[in-house]
Parts: C-alpha cells; structure tokens; sequence
C-alpha cells in the first residue's frame, strides 16, 4: 500500500512526500428528482505544499462543491482526491474527524461561522487544541495571535471584534493543530476592499510562516493580485491558470509579471481561450503542426475556403487567392500569432 492509498497515515500530515492537493479527473454528479446536474467533470488540479493558490470562476462552475469534497464534507461521485496523502474516497466515518481535525483547517465567508459567539479570541484559538488534547496550548495560542496580527484583540468576543479581526482569528483557528492545508471559501466576502488586504497579506503570512498550503475560493478577481498562482474553473473543470512572479529589469526595476497557461489534461485535451476561439473562427476542427518548442493551432482552411467550381481541378486545392498543391501548409504568418503556444517556462 503506497502512502496515498492510506488515509491519515500520520496526525499532522506533513511528510507525504507528495503534493497536498491531487485531484485527478474529479467528477461529481448530483441527482436531484430525476436530474442528473454533472457539477465536477473530471477535474484536475495539482497543489504542491506551500502554494498559495486562488481558485476563481463563475458561480456555478463547481467551486464549493469541489470545496466540499476536499473539506471532507462529501464525496466525490468518481475520479480521485487526495490531500496530503489522504484518500478522500476511502475514509471511514473516525479518519473523516480526524482528518477535519488534523489535516486540513477551514475558514468559511461568513465571518459567524468561523468562531463560537459566547468565547474570546483566545478561548476560540485555544479550543481545538484543547479537543485534540495539544500541549503548551497557551503559548501556541499567544504565538499565532501575534502572528495573524490580532493580539490585541485575545480577549473579545466576535461581537466586540471587526469583519477583518474576526476573520485573522478564524485563520488562528484554523491552523490551531498544524494542519497541512487550510481551505477558505470567500473569506473576503463580507469585507471591503482594504480589510480584505489585510486578511489575505495574513493568510499569505501564516502560509509563509506555518508552512500550510492555501486554496482560497473565489468570486472575486481581486484576490488574485495577492497570490502567486490562480486557477479558473469553467463548467466543473480546471480550464487556464495565471502565474506571477516578479523579474528585475537592467535598471534594477522589479516587475511584477503575470503569464496565462492552458490546463491540458493527463490524455493531452486542452480548452482553448474562448477570446482566441472568437478572434479565429475556430470551430469544429482545427489543423496543428508540430514545431520543435510550440504546436501550431490553424483554422481549418478547408471549411473557410470559398468554393469557386471554375478553378477546381481533380488533385489541387483551391484557396481564395489562387490554386495550390495539397501538400501546401500554411506559415505561421497565416494565423493570428495568438493561436501558438509555446510551452510552459519554468516559474521561478
Ligand atoms: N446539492 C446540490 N444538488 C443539486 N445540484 C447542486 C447541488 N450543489 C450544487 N449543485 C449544482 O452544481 C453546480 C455547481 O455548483 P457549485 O455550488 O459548486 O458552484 P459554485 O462555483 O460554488 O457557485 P457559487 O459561486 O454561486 O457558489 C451548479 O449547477 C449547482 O446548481
């Protein structure tokens, strides 16, 4: 047995020796009065331990429901997910507490949620660990306080806090047990734009300190300025993603630069931007060349040739501007140099 195939192999999680999040073509079908509703249509995504990563799309792309089955809360109808070298198809009713107890923290939008009304900051943080029965619980307290930056706040009750500092203190609670992968849906939500700063510059914080790894569910593209990696999901599947990172100039100048990818699937299928789908009149079928660094992507020159019965010969092909042999290909300067693309760059 290999360590993802073992649910909770360890309490903390942390040393798989894999990524924390693995979903391999994730498909979840609900069923409702005779409706099949496909919400996951093999979904892939990979996290590696440590990422910060944004998962945004419209509503009803699949964002919670794939939030649901990573928090342990359902189970997807077919494919794989593992989180930390957990299995989340195979776990028992006792690994599933466990594993919402050790392995992965949550911070939900709604900022009532997150915490008991009737304790302090402190006695919010200090709660789990006192379930999982956690030593020097005090200190860890103390020293997570301090780190989301609301040690100030340790002896109010989340009546008596902002949206901002109650949402610093869910995310002490959340990582409160160490866990290897906190999971917060719109936990900016209810906050305007400067307290939603402060929140996710927090979250990136904990991350950088605690070593957890992050996956934020989003409406908001905001967010997206504020974290490394950002993922889109379209209609239950993983579709482009957007890597950041800064390069310095020759005059010392530090950039922030951001490139677009396309998700390919394990069997090599893509989804091509639709803006570049629109701007070519892709359709049907495509032609694609292989170069020795890029693939090619042409318009299929068949369908868009206008027919014109007085040039057409057996065994030549004609085009709008003449005749030419069938073995002719089209240059790269006969499409839109949007449609070719070059292979991913290592992100540094
Ligand atoms: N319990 C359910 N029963 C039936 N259909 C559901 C259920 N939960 C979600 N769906 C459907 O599955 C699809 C994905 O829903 P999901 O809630 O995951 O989307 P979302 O991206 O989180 O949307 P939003 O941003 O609005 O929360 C939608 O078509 C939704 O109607």
């Amino acid at each position: 047995m290999t360590t993802t195939d073992t649910p909770l192999a360890g309490v903390t999680s942390r040393d798989h020796g894999g990524p924390d999040i693995l979903c391999e073509d994730l498909v979840r079908i609900y069923s409702t009065e005779g409706v099949e509703i496909q919400a996951l249509q093999g979904l892939n995504l990979r996290v590696e331990p440590g990422d910060v990563v944004a998962l945004v799309g419209a509503s009803g792309s699949g964002k919670s429901t794939l939030l649901n089955i990573l928090s342990g809360l359902d189970k997807p109808t077919g494919g794989r997910a593992t989180v930390a070298g957990v299995n989340l198809g195979s776990m028992s009713r006792t690994q599933r507490v466990r594993y919402q107890r050790h392995t992965v923290g949550f911070v939900w939008q709604q900022t009532s949620r997150n915490l008991m009304p009737f304790l302090t900051a402190a006695e919010n943080v200090a709660l789990p660990l006192l379930i999982s029965n956690a030593r020097e619980r005090r200190e860890r307290v103390g020293e997570l306080l301090e780190l989301l930056g609301v040690a100030d706040v340790r002896d109010r009750r989340p009546a008596e806090m902002s949206g901002g500092q109650q949402q610093r203190v869910a995310i002490a609670t959340a990582v409160a047990n160490n866990p290897a992968v906190l999971l917060a849906d719109e936990p900016t939500g209810e906050l305007d734009d400067a307290m939603s700063e402060i929140v996710l510059d927090a979250m990136r914080e904990a991350s950088e300190q605690l070593g957890v790894t992050v996956l934020i569910v989003t409406h908001d593209p905001t967010i997206a300025d504020h974290v490394r990696r950002t993922v889109q999901i379209r209609d239950g599947r993983t579709s482009t993603e957007v890597l950041r990172h800064t390069e310095v100039d020759e005059h010392g100048v530090e950039h922030l630069v951001a490139e677009e990818y396309t998700v390919i699937d394990r069997a090599g299928r893509m989804q091509l931007p639709s803006g570049y789908v629109t701007e070519l009149g892709l359709r049907d079928r495509v032609r694609l060349e292989l170069e020795p660094d890029h693939v090619g992507v042409w318009p299929d020159a068949e369908r868009n040739r206008p027919v014109d019965p007085e040039h057409h010969e057996a065994g030549s092909e004609t085009t709008g501007t003449g005749t030419r042999d069938p073995g002719d290909r089209h240059t790269a300067e006969d499409a839109d140099p949007n449609a070719v693309f070059r292979p991913a760059k290592e992100d540094s």
